[in-house]
């Protein structure tokens, strides 16, 4: 034992869980390792207030145990805010498992980590993320009922990005009427970035609606397929940012909206599919605010996916699952307007309410 040698403060600092930044009060961390398989993963799950904790697993080639503790440390807490916004009886949680997707899964480490969402006894539901497929579900579901996101052949719900693209399309049409006080969209440009499964459908929503698109993807051959069949424009260039566009929808990667971009962007309007948008919710949440430009909250736009997947469990089909997520229109409009009345921003709002409601049913519990 060395702790002698270290002061409280050094203690704290590298306090391996509890200690971690992004560690907030999650209700539980399991560390899963088989010998056999080589499996070795997280679940994260962060709070079980409003029902039991659904999120997806991750696999990714982490370069370090710490970053793999972190990103299911901050994944499972907005998991509990997505699905507390969106109205839904579950709580945040999410897994990670380590290593290269294209490597080293196997259909026997798979099942490894089955057994260990299936210990979990219904306290954690996994689903799909990025490293992971509709395949691995279905055979995690051989193994335990507390799975979604598995085939339609075996009563699941099917690709959840359509559902997403819809609600992402709900969330930036309330965004644009806080903005314009209408939401019509014929005539706005909008940028929409990233045209994977969730941008393509977004287009042609937009498309539909009379928007003036352009795209942008870091695949030319994408650009050119999606262009050509819904007549939109195309960006290539490298100053993405200064584009004179009404509406910004980001739909690739993260912390797109920085200091570097908010200082180009001419858009009034961000509303996009993207996690985590903002590379500092405070910093650029006030930038943006600063500046006039109405952001609709990640989170609570792009929850189609998991309202899609909920309907698993709660036994609703995909025309409640539309229902729902066409209600993002309305939650988003509440929340830009709840967040101007108490002069904060929309992202503070969104997670003010969702606080509320996981404090409410606390309180109901008791
Ligand atoms: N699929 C869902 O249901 C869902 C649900 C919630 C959130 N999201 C988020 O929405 C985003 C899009 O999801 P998806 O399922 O469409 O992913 P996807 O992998 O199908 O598509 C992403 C697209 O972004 C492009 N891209 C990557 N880096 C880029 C860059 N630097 N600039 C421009 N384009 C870039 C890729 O080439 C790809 O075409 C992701 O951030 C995802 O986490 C998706």
């Amino acid at each position: 034992m060395t702790t002698n040698t270290y002061t409280p403060e050094e203690l704290k600092k590298i306090d391996p869980v509890f200690g971690q930044i992004s560690f907030d009060h999650h209700e539980q961390v399991v560390f899963c390792h088989d010998k056999d398989t080589g499996l070795k993963a997280i679940i994260g799950i962060h709070n079980t207030v409003l029902g039991p904790a659904l999120g997806g697993t991750r696999m990714w080639n982490y370069t370090s145990e710490w970053e793999a503790l972190n990103d299911v440390l901050r994944l499972s807490r907005g998991m509990t805010y997505k699905s507390a916004i969106s109205g839904l009886d579950l709580g945040g949680g999410k897994a990670v498992i380590i290593g290269d997707s294209k490597k080293d899964k196997s259909p026997e480490l798979i099942k490894a980590f089955a057994k260990y969402v299936d210990s979990l006894s219904g306290r954690y539901i996994t689903a799909e993320d990025v490293g992971t497929t509709t395949p691995d579900m279905d055979l995690i579901h051989s193994i335990t009922p507390h799975v979604t996101g598995i085939s339609e052949s075996l009563g699941g719900s099917g690709n959840p990005s359509p559902v997403t693209a819809y609600g992402v399309y709900m969330g930036l049409k309330a965004a644009t009427k806080f903005k314009y006080g209408s939401d019509d969209l014929s005539g706005k440009r909008v940028l929409v970035q990233g045209i994977g499964n969730v941008g393509e459908t977004l287009v042609k929503h937009l498309v539909n609606a009379g928007a003036l698109v352009t795209i942008t993807d870091i695949s030319k051959e994408r650009v050119e397929e999606v262009a050509q069949k819904y007549n939109t424009a195309i960006y290539m260039g490298d100053d993405l940012y200064s584009l004179d566009v009404d509406i910004y929808a980001p739909c690739a990667l993260g912390a797109t909206v920085n200091t570097d971009s908010i200082a180009k962007l001419k858009a009034q309007v961000i509303a996009g599919a993207a996690n985590n948008q903002l590379a500092d919710e405070s910093i650029h949440g006030k930038m943006l605010q600063e500046k006039g430009i109405v952001y609709a909250p990640d989170f609570l736009i792009n929850a189609g996916g998991i309202i899609n997947v909920f309907g698993e469990i709660a036994k609703y089909g995909s025309d409640e699952a539309i229902r729902r997520t066409e209600n993002i229109y309305n939650t988003t409009l509440d929340i830009l307007n709840y967040a101007k009345e108490q002069g904060i921003r929309p992202n503070q709002a969104a997670m003010k309410m969702a606080e509320q409601r996981i404090e409410k049913k606390k309180q109901e519990n008791k």
